[in-house]
């Protein structure tokens, strides 16, 4: 198998800390290449630097370097450091795209340093992922073994998500969900549960009418054509454990409708993963941390599951 390669992410966050934690927990189980500065490692990793895959070493942590400028202070990112983290991510791409890498895991940047040092223009990887694969819509997932869930709508301001929520938006992330459950996760046929936008899935037009003007007849239509979906249903109902049970993936209609329950059902297991993609992508479900960066406390067990994640998807598609 080619190796999983992983984007640096903030230098100042856990992201490095934690690359290295998940490579001792799985250099026996598969192959990974880290893209970023060396001089950000913990102090005693054992790097091989290599600028092909083909000359990994099977006992060192394998490097393509690239040199950031100022050095990295835990905790406080500077902007300088911006075009490094960003041509991290472009060259995890372009390995992924040319075959030198199965996958690519991205650890977790810092909006605001990379639009203060590069004008990045994308509010997550997500959009910066479909700019690069030249994709007009991908779809957000967050998994872990008790739950998927997808917003539908991303990286907006609370106040844009009624009027972003459109019949096209809802249908293709449906689509590309029952894709992806197919493809990647070996459901057959998937169950995908799919929530209302308002309290009580609107109260049948008493406290709200998306449901009714655009979530009903998108649901209406997708089920003529025997994709099996559920709901809508209310929000605050459809993530206990019984409801769970009932469905391989839930739709949410905005961000944090969909990764509060994950990250309260299990945040150290979570993981990231771009749907959509001409490539694999995954990630931690968490960000940078900078609270605790540098302090060798950081749990690398959500870096993991990305990394194995990725993996399982290569293996998948063969
Ligand atoms: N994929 C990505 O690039 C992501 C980036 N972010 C970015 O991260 C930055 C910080 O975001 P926050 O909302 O503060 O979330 P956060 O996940 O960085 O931190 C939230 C809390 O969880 C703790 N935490 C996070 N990861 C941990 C780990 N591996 N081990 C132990 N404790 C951990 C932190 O110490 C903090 O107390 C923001 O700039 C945000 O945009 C956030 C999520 C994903
Ligand atoms: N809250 C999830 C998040 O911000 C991750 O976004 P992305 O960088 O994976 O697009």
């Amino acid at each position: 198998m080619k190796p999983v390669a992983i984007s640096c992410g903030e230098p100042a966050g856990v992201g490095p800390e934690i690359a290295v934690a998940a490579w001792r927990a799985l250099k026996d189980e598969m192959p990974m290449v880290w893209i970023g500065d060396p001089n950000h490692l913990p102090r005693g990793t054992q790097v091989n630097v290599i600028t092909d895959t083909a000359t990994l070493s099977p006992d060192r942590f394998n490097v393509m370097a690239r040199d950031f400028g100022p050095p990295v202070r835990p905790g406080d990112p500077v902007a300088a450091h911006a075009h490094g983290v960003i041509a991290a991510i472009t060259d995890g791409v372009d390995m992924v795209q040319k075959g030198a890498a199965s996958a690519l895991c991205t650890a977790p940047i810092h909006k605001a340093a990379l639009i203060d040092g590069a004008d990045f223009a994308y509010p997550g990887h997500t959009e910066f992922l479909a700019a690069l694969a030249h994709v007009d819509r991908v779809v957000m997932m967050l998994a872990c073994a008790a739950l998927r869930v997808v917003p539908a709508t991303i990286h907006i301001p609370l106040a844009d998500v009624p009027r972003a929520l459109t019949a096209s938006l809802l249908t293709d992330t449906i689509l590309i969900t029952h894709a992806a459950l197919r493809k990647d996760f070996g459901i057959d046929a998937p169950r995908i549960a799919i929530a209302g936008l308002n309290p009580h899935a609107g109260e049948d037009g008493k406290i709200g009418q998306e449901e009714i003007d655009m979530i009903r007849p998108v649901m209406t239509a997708l089920r003529a054509q025997g994709f099996d979906l559920i709901g809508p249903g209310s929000a605050d109902t459809m993530f206990h454990a019984k409801a769970r049970a009932g469905y391989d993936a839930a739709i949410c209609m905005y961000h944090d409708q969909a990764l509060i329950p994950i990250k309260t059902i299990d945040f150290a297991g979570g993981v990231n993963v771009t749907l959509g993609l001409p490539f694999i992508r995954t990630s931690p479900d968490h960000g940078t941390a900078f609270d605790i960066a540098g302090k060798g406390i950081a749990d690398p067990t959500s870096m993991i599951a990305a990394l194995r994640m990725a993996a399982q998807m290569a293996r998948q598609r063969g």
